[in-house]
């Protein structure tokens, strides 16, 4: 890997994962793109895979050119298609030579009350938050892992008090918990490890973009529950998954990391008002990444 500009700033030993091949899903922006960044710049080799060609190419390119790793390679794919996801699979292992970590951060949804929901919608998000990551996990040990071991991390969300307006991505996230227990138990006798983490709210552009400007109001009175005072940031995601990924969480399996900054312990009924305060900022490796927290 030529190393001549490494412009992200991980917290761990950059050569960690050298000789790692690794695939993550949902890799052209957001979370999934800062956690192949981090992945890159510690040395894997990284396939990212998303549904826009154009903009999983183009970010294949920005994430060699930010890391200095020449070996990032985006693969158009559709986690909810079994051939697809086939495709995917098969792609990576031809141009990376293994798939040591897949990271299933591809997903998402739509807020909706469960009194205006489309069966067409349900599923839609089921099948993006439960059925692809499941298929994607299934490929990948058939393909690869079976043989040679390798480490699972799950993009969840916070799903253990139900969520309201968004039920299906609850009941999806519910499930890719016990899919994560299940597995880690199954695969554990091939040397695999399954481990889950739970970003509460972290703000970034295409976030916003998807919520639109209702969304971009309702923060501000959010962000004052939030023992920290602030949203996440994609970086403080990434970090937790390349932890859960690497050696480090080698006696790490069926588990999950909560990344929240606190909010999920803060319930409506609490008397305790966090005050105000600015003591525990953001963690951010790239000077170009301007997530409003
Ligand atoms: C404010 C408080 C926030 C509070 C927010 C707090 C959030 C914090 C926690 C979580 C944060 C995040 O996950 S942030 C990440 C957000 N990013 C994403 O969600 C990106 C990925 N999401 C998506 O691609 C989509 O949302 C998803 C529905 C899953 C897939 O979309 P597709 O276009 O591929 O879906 P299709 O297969 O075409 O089917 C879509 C059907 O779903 C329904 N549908 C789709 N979008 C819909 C919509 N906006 N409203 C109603 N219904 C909709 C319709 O029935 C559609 O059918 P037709 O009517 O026939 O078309
Ligand atoms: N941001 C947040 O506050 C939180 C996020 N999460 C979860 O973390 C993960 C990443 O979130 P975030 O980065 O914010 O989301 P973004 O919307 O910014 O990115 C989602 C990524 O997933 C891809 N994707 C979505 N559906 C599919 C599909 N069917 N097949 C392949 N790729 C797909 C998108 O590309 P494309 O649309 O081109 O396919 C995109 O690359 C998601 O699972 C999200 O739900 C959980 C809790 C909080």
């Amino acid at each position: 890997m030529s190393k001549s500009v490494n412009l992200a700033s991980s917290v761990f030993r950059t050569d960690i994962f050298s000789n790692k091949c690794s695939i993550v899903t949902g890799g052209s922006k957001g979370i999934g793109k800062a956690i192949a960044i981090e992945l890159a710049s510690l040395g894997s080799k990284v396939v990212i895979a998303s549904r826009n060609s154009k903009e999983i190419q183009e970010s294949a390119e920005s994430i060699k050119s930010i890391t200095g790793n020449e070996h990032i390679y985006g693969i158009e794919c559709d986690i909810r298609k079994e051939e697809s996801v086939k495709n995917l699979v098969k792609s990576s292992i031809d141009k990376l030579g293994g798939i040591n970590f897949l990271v299933n951060n591809a997903g998402g949804q739509f807020p909706c009350p469960v009194e205006n929901m489309t069966i067409k919608g349900w599923k839609a998000v089921i099948e993006n938050n439960l059925h692809g990551p499941f298929i994607m996990c299934k490929e990948v040990f058939d393909s690869y892992m079976k043989e040679n071991g390798g480490s699972i991390v799950n993009i969840l969300a916070e799903f253990k008090r139900g969520f309201p307006l968004m039920a299906h991505t609850g009941a999806a996230r519910s499930g890719m918990d016990n899919l994560t227990k299940t597995l880690s138990m199954e695969w554990a006798s091939y040397g695999i490890r399954v481990n889950a983490v739970i970003p509460g709210t972290i703000v970034h552009k295409s976030m916003i973009k998807h919520y639109g400007e209702k969304f971009t109001s309702v923060l501000d009175i959010l962000r004052k529950k939030i023992p920290v005072q602030r949203y996440g940031t994609c970086e403080e995601v990434s970090g937790a998954v390349c932890f859960l990924l690497s050696d480090a969480a080698s006696f790490m399996t069926g588990g999950s990391i909560i990344v929240d900054g606190g909010q999920t312990l803060i319930t409506p009924t609490s008397l305790f008002n966090v005050p105000e305060h600015s003591k525990l900022p953001a963690f951010q490796w790239l000077n170009n990444v301007k997530s409003k927290i």
